[in-house]
């Protein structure tokens, strides 16, 4: 329709009434175009303020773009009940849980593997004594991610903030030492288990070569550098024969990948340490156990197949020969892992370059009296009240050793390490939790209790 659009409205009020539907029309139609034109710039408005207050699209570089994209990709994998990573949520609860809350003296401590065994209960006794202490950690399913799930929840109650995601995720490493300036890191976080290593080779190398050098290469960075300590194992010293194992023996025969990812680790922080001055300790755990253990270890799956009536394999060496391992409880470990912190010294690097020598270490954590597997196994008889279904099988070519035995005499020296729990009382320890964990809702023993049963030793 062609029609002029008045100059005024006034023009109107002379006209003949069959123009009046005509004017009606005009003045609908003058009224809409207000209304339209009206609510076209209200909009733009709003999406123009929503555009601004966006961070991932707030830039067009190629950067911003880049972190856009793995922020939407973390959110996908970040459990609905916590923030994602880079929301001010989450870095407040990043900051909080970093918070040091025992002065003058203490530190603060980035945990990866917070989720795990030896990480938990390490996390937890940093934040009983005051600490400020961040845990990290990926949720994989080596073994059931509830137990993980439910070790997180303990810490979460502590005031323990772990933060879902991958050592090997640099930008995410970055964040966190961009929040908090960690004096120490505790890496923990590990593709572990000796046997497994035939089954998935790729998992050791992602996680044990690849994700330490993730570790290191955040940590060289950051400014200041945190002192780092870190997990490597008893599995080093492979098929060396001088007995008890020291930590001035070789250990250059490797039995198994997983001992070899462990060995290329201690290589590794050899590297950072004299490039980058970055201060490291290399602790070689000897086969760890407690409540809250993993599921993938001996003690655990004997105890919960002596339960359920099935045949466990006890492994024997050549000529019969007994195995034996320096079982170390959860307790001693800690200790000795915190004892470690303690005495770290500083890193001597700055903005990623050297200033100095820095201090680099290496301990056996381990109790220094070995049982055998047939012991450990009738002492599982004795705390469970069952007895169990034997087979003694030739140890398969998997990886394992016939014996280790620690030598901690360097860390009583330089730690004041004391383990003092032997086995007969830790796996009392380890078998009350498994059954109040594990709960026996009709006579089996196999149906898991739920979320956050049982307690925490440490
Ligand atoms: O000390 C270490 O460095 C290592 O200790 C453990 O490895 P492992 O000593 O093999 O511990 P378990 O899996 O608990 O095995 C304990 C003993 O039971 C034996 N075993 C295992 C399985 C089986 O079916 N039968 C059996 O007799 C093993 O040969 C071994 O002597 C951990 O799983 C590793 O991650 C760790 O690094």
């Amino acid at each position: 329709m062609d029609v002029d659009i008045p100059s005024s409205p006034g023009k109107f009020k002379s006209e003949k009434p069959h123009h009046h539907y005509l004017r009606l029309l005009l003045r609908w139609h003058y009224s809409s175009l207000h209304k339209f034109l009206c609510w076209t710039i209200v909009a733009a408005i709003v999406l123009f303020v929503l555009f601004l207050a966006s961070p991932n699209l707030s830039s067009s570089s190629p950067a911003s773009l880049h972190s856009s994209s793995i922020t939407e990709r973390r959110s996908l994998r970040t459990s609905s009940s916590s923030p994602a990573w880079g929301d001010p949520a989450w870095e407040k609860r990043v900051r909080d849980s970093a918070r040091i809350r025992r002065r003058p003296f203490g530190i603060s401590v980035l945990v990866t593997g917070a989720a795990g065994f030896i990480g938990s209960h390490a996390t937890n006794a940093l934040k009983r004594r005051g600490d400020g202490v961040v845990g990290l950690d990926n949720f994989n399913d080596y073994y059931d991610p509830s137990l993980k799930r439910a070790r997180q929840a303990l810490l979460s109650h502590s005031g323990v903030f772990v933060v879902e995601g991958d050592i090997n995720d640099g930008p995410l490493l970055r964040k966190l030492f961009d929040l908090v300036a960690f004096t120490h890191v505790l890496h923990l976080a590990a593709q572990a288990g000796v046997r497994y290593a035939m089954k998935n080779p790729g998992s050791y190398i992602h996680s044990n070569v690849a994700g330490l050098v993730s570790v290191l290469e955040a940590a060289r960075s950051a400014n200041p550098q945190p002192a780092i300590v870190w997990a490597s194992s008893s599995s080093v010293y492979g098929l060396n024969t001088e007995v008890p194992f020291s930590e001035s023996h070789r250990t250059d025969s490797p039995a198994s990948l997983y001992a070899a990812t462990k060995k290329a680790g201690e290589e590794i922080a050899h590297v950072y340490n004299h490039i980058y001055g970055l201060s490291i300790t290399s602790l070689r755990f000897f086969t760890v156990y407690g409540p809250w253990g993993r599921p993938d270890m001996a003690c655990f799956f004997f105890t919960r197949d002596i339960l359920a009536g099935k045949t466990i394999s006890i492994f024997q060496g050549p000529d019969d020969a007994t195995v034996a391992r320096d079982f170390t409880y959860i307790d001693d470990i800690v200790q000795g892992s915190l004892a470690s912190l303690d005495t770290a010294q500083k890193s001597t690097g700055s903005g990623g370059t050297k200033q100095g020598p820095a201090q680099l270490r290496v301990f056996n954590l381990g109790n220094t009296s070995p049982v055998s597997v047939v012991e450990l196994v009738s002492i599982l008889e004795r705390h469970l009240k069952v007895k169990a279904k034997r087979k003694f099988v030739k140890m398969p070519r998997n990886g394992d050793v016939l014996f280790t035995h620690a030598n901690v005499s360097l860390a009583k020296k330089e730690l004041g390490y004391h383990p003092n729990t032997n086995l007969q009382t830790g796996l009392k320890r380890f078998v009350k939790w498994y059954l109040e964990y594990y709960a026996p809702p009709s006579g089996s023993y196999l149906t898991k209790k739920g979320r956050g049963g049982g307690s925490s030793s440490s």
